[in-house]
């Protein structure tokens, strides 16, 4: 009887009802964003979406223009969760500052976040794992495989090889005059570099994108072993764009907005896509190797050092503490992907931003070749071995100069698992703090002229450098473990393009662009190469 009428009454004033819910919510969203702790200056959110709708699909951009407007410390909301951007040295050291596990406040990645463990990635890998122990052990594993003298020797021995490869194609190029595309060719360098360095496999995308362009209908005879190389790297580059996307936006957007509904699908399905993927490598190369008899050497790559820690025929006698066993599948996997999603488009982005400003600036360019000549004492094939690197510190400023004025990685984030003070206000532990590194490095306060392409300031101003003002590969205990491979492979490509091309932008007056996906992807940067003439 009293639910019929209850639900009479609720059917004649349903839309009253809903107005009613509806403002009772935005009122107390208000009273308790009002209400908060420690309010720090940030654009006014709205309901369920935050600031999503300013921030959009380019978050550095919206970084940026929030900064102009309201300072180097300022908060924005997803949802109803509150994030922090910095963009002062000061404030920076505080976050990237303490070098020790047992002294940093800011050990995790990002505040926990529902969409990060959908990823898979919450409790593994490295990047956004927020499991001490598992992380802890990850990156030990990776430090020390990918920085090894022998692991970077055999870095430049491949990188060397498929930059042959590549400059056979380009030499064909020049001679129609095609333009050659920085960014899709740094792609898929650095695809066949990486992903051959990690499973083995021989990629050959550096082909198969000359045989796409077609030039003079000549095609390469290389084919790779792994006919889906190109298809994983994609969808690679499509899990570092998901990881900013799930990690900012809110379950109930994700699931239930359209547009981003179909985005979320696609997102976990090429997760899903991925793993598979990667137990096929490991369980392919797991049988590989327990069919080589002992006595025989194998193919030397991330892959086989992980799959044989730990066993008879362990590669490398990696020591990363109390765990002596194999490692096991999972452990495995979340290592190689991290591999992946750290080394693919990280080191191509930057290597092709350095292209474009030494392309841009012809004294700069010649200042490298005449330094390449100095070190090696050719430039015709320079005999480049590991130790002639620290040399090369011109051309250490110019890559250096350009990640200043343009990083590939913009905005990055840590979370503390205390509260914090940051200039009497307290961010509270659990709270994503992105630093604007781009900010910072472009700030006058920290770099005289900073809208000036000047790699002289990293040989001459290094000692007055205000400290954490540039931080290219992050500080601290969380600080790139892929740094010392990135730069082998940038400086390799650099010594032999100087000393084989001169190179001009077709526009030279192209601004930089990019696409956000996580880290920014640079766009339309086209050259015109001419063999070099001394
Ligand atoms: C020029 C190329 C690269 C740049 C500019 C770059 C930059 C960065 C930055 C800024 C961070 C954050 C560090 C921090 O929190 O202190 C980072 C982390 C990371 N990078 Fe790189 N990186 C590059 C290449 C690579 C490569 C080649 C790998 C492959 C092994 C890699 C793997 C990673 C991983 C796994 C992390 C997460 C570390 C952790 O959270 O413990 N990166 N990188």
């Amino acid at each position: 009887m009293f639910a019929d009428k209850l639900f009479v009454v609720v059917a004649n004033n349903f839309f009253t009802i809903i107005s009613l819910t509806i403002v009772t919510y935005v009122i107390q969203f208000y009273i308790n964003y009002f209400n908060r702790k420690s309010k720090l200056p940030g654009p006014l959110p709205v309901p369920i979406l935050g600031n999503l709708h300013q921030i959009g699909n380019d978050f550095p951009l919206a970084a940026e223009s929030f900064r102009q407007k309201y300072g180097d410390l300022y908060e924005f909301y997803m949802g109803s969760t509150r994030h922090v951007v910095i963009s002062r040295a000061d404030l920076a050291e505080k976050v990237w500052g303490p070098l020790s596990i047992k002294n940093t406040k800011f050990i995790m990645r990002n505040a926990y976040s529902e969409g990060v463990d959908e990823l898979g990635l919450g409790t593994r890998g490295m990047v956004l794992n927020r499991d001490i122990e598992s992380w802890s052990f990850n990156r030990k594993f990776l430090v020390q495989s990918t920085s090894s003298p022998s692991f970077l020797r055999e870095a430049i021995k491949l990188t060397s090889k498929v930059n042959e490869e590549v400059f056979k194609y380009w030499r064909i190029m020049e001679k129609v005059g095609m333009p050659i595309s920085i960014p899709d060719w740094m792609d898929v360098i650095g695809i066949d570099v990486v992903v051959t360095t990690a499973t083995g496999k021989r990629m050959s995308s550096t082909a198969e994108l000359f045989n796409k362009l077609n030039v003079n209908e000549q095609k390469s005879e290389i084919k790779g072993m792994w006919n889906n190389g190109i298809k994983f790297a994609e969808a690679i580059f499509t899990y570092n764009e998901s990881m900013a996307f799930m990690m900012l936006l809110s379950p109930f957007i994700r699931r239930n907005f359209p547009g981003f509904k179909s985005i979320n699908q696609k997102y976990l399905d090429n997760k899903t896509w991925i793993n598979d993927q990667l137990e096929k490598m490991i369980s392919e190369r797991r049988k590989e190797i327990e069919n080589t008899p002992l006595d025989q050497p194998l193919e030397p790559s991330i892959l086989t050092i992980l799959l044989t820690t730990n066993t008879e025929r362990d590669l490398e006698k990696i020591s990363v503490g109390k765990n002596d066993q194999p490692l096991a599948n999972d452990q495995l996997s979340s290592i190689l992907r991290e591999v992946f999603t750290g080394g693919l488009d990280t080191t191509s982005n930057t290597i092709s931003y350095v292209i474009y400003f030494i392309a841009k600036y012809r004294d700069i360019y010649l200042k490298i070749r005449d330094e390449v000549l100095k070190v090696y004492g050719t430039l015709d094939n320079p005999n480049i071995v590991l130790e002639s690197f620290e040399k090369l510190k011109y051309m250490d400023a110019v890559i250096q100069e350009s990640i200043r004025s343009f990083p590939t990685i913009s905005v990055i984030s840590r979370a503390a698992t205390e509260d914090v003070d940051f200039d009497g206000f307290t961010i509270e532990a659990d709270t994503t703090v992105y630093t604007n590194l781009k900010a910072l490095s472009n700030n006058p306060k920290y770099f005289t002229d900073p809208e000036k392409f000047n790699p002289d300031r990293f040989l001459n101003d290094k000692g007055s450098m205000v400290k954490y003002s540039f931080l290219p590969f992050g500080n601290g205990v969380r600080m790139c473990p892929g740094r010392a491979w990135a730069m082998v492979q940038m400086k390799t490509f650099l010594i032999k393009l100087v000393s084989t091309f001169d190179i001009e932008l077709v526009d030279k007056n192209a601004e930089v662009k990019y696409k956000y996906a996580t880290v920014n992807r640079p766009v339309d940067i086209n050259l015109h190469i001419k063999a070099r003439k001394d």
